[in-house]
C-alpha cells in the first residue's frame, strides 16, 4: 500500500489519519485528503499531519492513489460515487467506512469491473490507536488488499473480520460504542462535581477509573461479571448504586441503544439501496 487517499475529510477521517501517522504505517506525504466544501478544515488538517490536500471537490489524487477510503456520510453516498465515477478505478481498493451502506451499493455503482471494495466499521480511538474495528470484503476482493486493509487497521487498533450481515450491529455496538462510554462518563462526572469537588479533579478521578477498568478487563481473566462482583461488598457502597442502576434498568437501557442505533443503520442502508434501484 503506497498511497491513501480520503474522500471525506470529517471525525472519523481524522481519527485514521493521526492513528497512522503516529503508528508510523503511512508517512504523511502518502495520505491525501478532500472534502465536499470546508477549505479551511483541510487545510487545518495539513498544518496539524502534514498531509496533502486538493481543494473541495476535487478527488484527482485517486488517480495514483491505490487505497480510497469513503469517508463521508451515508447521506452522501449517491453524490460521492457519481463523483468517482469517471476515474479509471481498475486495481484501486476502496475502503467505506459509511455506516450501513452495503459493499454491493458501491460495487455496482461504481464504473469498474469486478471492484475490490472493503467495508469497515472502525470507531475514532483509532486517534490512540484503540480503534475496535470490523471488516468485511465485498465480492471481488484481491487477497493482498484484505490483507493490506487489515494491516492499516491493526496499525491503529483491534480487527475483526465478520460477515457482511452483521455490520450494521457492530456498527451499533463498536462503531458508535465510544460514544455510550463518553455519555457515561459525562453523568460521572456530573455526580462528583456535585459532590463540591473541583472539576479537573473528579475528570482526572473518572478518566482514570474508567482507564483503569478498562486495562482490568483486558488483563485480568475475568468477566466484567466477575469483576463487579469482586468491588460490591455486601451491603457496601456499590451495592447501592448498583441497585439505583439496576432500579433503572441501566443494562436493557444500553441494549435497547445498541438496538436502535444497529436499526438505523440498517435504515441508512435501505434507503440508498432503494435510491440505486429508482
Ligand atoms: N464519527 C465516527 O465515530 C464514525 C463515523 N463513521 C462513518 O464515517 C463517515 C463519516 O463520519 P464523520 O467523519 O463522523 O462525518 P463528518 O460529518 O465529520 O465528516 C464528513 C465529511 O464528508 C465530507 N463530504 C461530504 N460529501 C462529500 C463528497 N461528495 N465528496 C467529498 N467529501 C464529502 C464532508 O465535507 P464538508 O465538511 O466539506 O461538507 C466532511 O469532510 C460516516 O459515514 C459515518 O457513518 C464510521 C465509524 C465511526
Ligand atoms: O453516528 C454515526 O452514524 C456514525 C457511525 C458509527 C459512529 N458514528
Amino acid at each position: 500500500m503506497k498511497q491513501v487517499g480520503f474522500i471525506g475529510a470529517g471525525s472519523i477521517a481524522e481519527a485514521m489519519i493521526k492513528g497512522v501517522i503516529q503508528n508510523q504505517l503511512l508517512q504523511p506525504e502518502d495520505i491525501w485528503v478532500t472534502n465536499a466544501a470546508n477549505q479551511a478544515r483541510l487545510l487545518g488538517l495539513q498544518t496539524k499531519y502534514d498531509v496533502n490536500i486538493t481543494s473541495p471537490g476535487d478527488l484527482s489524487f485517486v488517480e495514483h492513489a491505490d487505497v480510497i477510503v469513503l469517508a463521508f456520510k451515508p447521506k452522501d453516498i449517491m453524490n460521492g460515487l457519481e463523483r468517482l465515477k469517471p476515474f479509471n478505478l481498475k486495481g484501486k481498493c476502496i475502503v467505506s467506512v459509511i455506516a450501513g451502506v452495503p459493499t454491493r451499493l458501491i460495487e455496482d455503482t461504481l464504473n469498474e469491473a469486478e471492484l475490490s471494495v472493503i467495508r469497515t466499521m472502525p470507531n475514532t480511538s483509532c486517534a490512540v490507536g484503540e480503534s475496535a474495528t470490523a471488516i468485511t470484503p465485498g465480492r471481488w476482493v484481491k487477497n493482498q488488499d484484505l490483507i493490506n486493509i487489515r494491516r492499516l487497521f491493526e496499525a491503529v487498533g483491534i480487527v475483526e473480520e465478520v460477515e457482511e450481515s452483521h455490520m450494521d450491529a457492530i456498527t451499533g455496538l463498536s462503531g458508535s460504542g465510544p460514544a455510550y462510554v463518553y455519555y457515561m462518563i459525562e453523568a460521572l462526572v456530573e455526580a462528583g462535581v456535585k459532590t463540591g469537588l473541583e472539576k479537573e479533579i473528579v475528570q482526572r478521578l473518572v478518566y482514570q477509573t474508567v482507564v483503569g477498568a478498562a486495562r482490568m478487563l483486558q488483563e485480568a481473566e475475568e468477566d466484567p461479571a466477575a469483576l463487579r462482583e469482586h468491588i460490591t461488598s455486601p451491603a457496601g457502597t456499590t451495592a447501592a448504586g448498583i441497585a439505583v442502576l439496576a432500579e433503572r434498568n441501566f443494562p436493557q437501557a444500553i441494549v435497547d441503544a445498541v438496538c436502535k442505533a444497529t436499526d438505523r443503520a440498517h435504515e441508512l442502508g435501505l434507503v440508498y439501496q432503494s435510491e440505486l434501484s429508482d
